[in-house]
């Protein structure tokens, strides 16, 4: 298969392209198992995701994109470093606000507001499947996060995850997202993530699991 592997940032997945590639060239096909795999570093947040994964997928063709990278958990019973699958992902913040309610592009029939993983690639490892919200701000309130638990009642969140799934939609290119949980979402306090161990976890699974992606 030919696969798109998409990160927001390098380091990421640093140690999966180093156990591949000694002089990474963002323009290189890498042979992996039966897969050509190439690799898409977006930047951070859900603009700089669809842009580049525009002018990618009008440079490219690809059997699948995966997009991998670290999230914040809404619930302590996923443990930090966890890996899960997210199969579907919501644009939480697209709509209106109307006083203390709020109006999402879809009810007020503007466009949608949710994306799905592919139903035709798997992935063999069995991750725990989550549903995820897409944000610009990372939640860090307590009142503003009981308010989205209570509207969409989300397991993860990232900043990235549903603009790729639009993105992948629009060219018709079949899309998977594995997350490793690097923080919950709680009153900001960035002392309690941990990335290393996110990020680990990443790197591990991807060495493996993309081998096995069916
Ligand atoms: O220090 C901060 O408050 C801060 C604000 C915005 C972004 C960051 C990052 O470290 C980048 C986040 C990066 O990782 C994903 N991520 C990880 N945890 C979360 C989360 O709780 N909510 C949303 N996104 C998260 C995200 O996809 C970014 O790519 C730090």
């Amino acid at each position: 298969m030919k696969i798109l592997l998409v990160a927001a940032t390098y380091q990421e997945i640093e140690a999966f392209i180093k156990h591949h590639t000694t002089n990474f060239n963002a323009d290189e096909w890498l042979k992996i198992d039966t897969h050509e795999v190439k690799i898409l570093i977006t930047g951070v947040g859900m603009v700089a995701t669809a842009f580049a994964l525009g002018t990618e997928f009008a440079k490219n063709n690809y059997d699948l994109a995966l997009n991998v990278g670290v999230a914040g958990s809404f619930y302590r019973n996923i443990k930090i470093g966890q890996l899960v699958e997210v199969r579907e992902d919501i644009l939480s913040e697209l709509g209106a606000e109307d006083d203390e309610e709020f109006i999402s592009l879809d009810q007020l029939e503007m466009g949608e507001v949710e994306f799905r993983a592919s139903e035709k690639h798997h992935i063999k490892e069995d991750l725990r499947k989550v549903t995820a919200i897409t944000v610009n701000k990372v939640h860090g309130n307590e009142e503003s996060i009981e308010e989205v638990r209570e509207r969409i009642n989300p397991t993860i969140e990232t900043m990235e995850g549903a603009a790729f799934f639009y993105a992948c939609e629009e060219a018709n290119v079949a899309a998977l997202q594995v997350r490793a949980i690097s923080n919950y979402v709680e009153k900001r306090n960035k002392g309690n993530w941990n990335m290393p161990l996110a990020v680990k976890n990443l790197n591990n699974w991807l060495t493996e699991g993309l081998k096995n992606l069916k």
